[in-house]
């Protein structure tokens, strides 16, 4: 199984780069893990105090989890995603079977902070875009598909999302085999990865 990590900022585009990368690969070939799945649960608390969590903190995230699935898919087990609401600041309850495949893409803001789950990659991206760009997009984005408005998507990338950002999330571009430059959509760069996993699929 070759193992590949896409981190970056808020709304760098690593979603979209992740659908790009996919959209031309044998979809039995390919599967796709997000580490927004892997937000820990947090039923023991209610609306108010989960939404005053701070996501974007290394300790949000449930890496025990995802180190295990990781593991087990490396062994070809089939995992139970979680299935995470954004709406809801918590896990939904749900789960979606993952089965392993020959490329395993795992993409999410913090995912190159924690050492161990690293070692597991064999080709780690950072997608850039510079921070004004991001928050632009971040905007669009949780205003119109996660149930947000204009002041808490302010408040949150004010009083933890640049924060964080500056000291857990882009320091780790330093562990990147390869930086795309996402301003703009980067055909070239997304060609670039597709042709290193058609390479290693054959
Ligand atoms: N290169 C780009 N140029 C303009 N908009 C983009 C670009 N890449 C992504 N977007 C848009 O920005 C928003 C955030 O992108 P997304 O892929 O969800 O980012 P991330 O997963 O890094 O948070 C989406 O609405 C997406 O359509
Ligand atoms: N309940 C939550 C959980 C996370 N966030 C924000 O999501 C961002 C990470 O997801 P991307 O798709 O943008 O990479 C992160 O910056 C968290 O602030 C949230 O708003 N609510």
């Amino acid at each position: 199984m070759l193992t590949i990590g896409i981190a970056g900022g808020t709304g760098c585009g690593k979603t979209t780069v992740v659908n790009q990368i996919i959209e031309q690969l044998p979809v039995e070939e390919v599967g796709v893990i997000s580490q927004d799945s892997y937000y820990k649960d947090l039923s023991h608390l209610n609306y108010e105090q989960r939404s005053k969590i701070n996501f974007d903190h290394p300790s949000a995230i449930d890496f025990d989890l995802l180190h295990e699935h990781l593991e087990k898919l490396k062994k070809g087990e089939t995992i139970d995603q979680p299935v995470y609401s954004f709406k809801e600041h918590n896990r939904t309850g749900d789960a979606v079977p993952t089965p392993p495949r020959k490329v395993m893409i795992v993409e999410g803001i913090l995912i190159l902070t924690n050492p161990e789950i690293r070692e597991l990659f064999d080709i780690k991206i950072f997608v850039h875009a510079d921070s004004d760009e991001r928050l632009i997009r971040r905007l669009k984005r949780d205003i119109n598909e996660r149930g947000r408005d204009l002041q808490e998507v302010l408040d949150r990338y004010q009083n933890t999302l640049k924060p964080m950002h500056e000291q857990f999330i882009e320091p780790t571009k330093e562990y990147a085999d390869i930086i795309i430059p996402n301003n703009r959509y980067n055909t070239v760069a997304i060609d670039i990865v597709r042709t290193i996993i058609n390479e290693k699929l054959v």
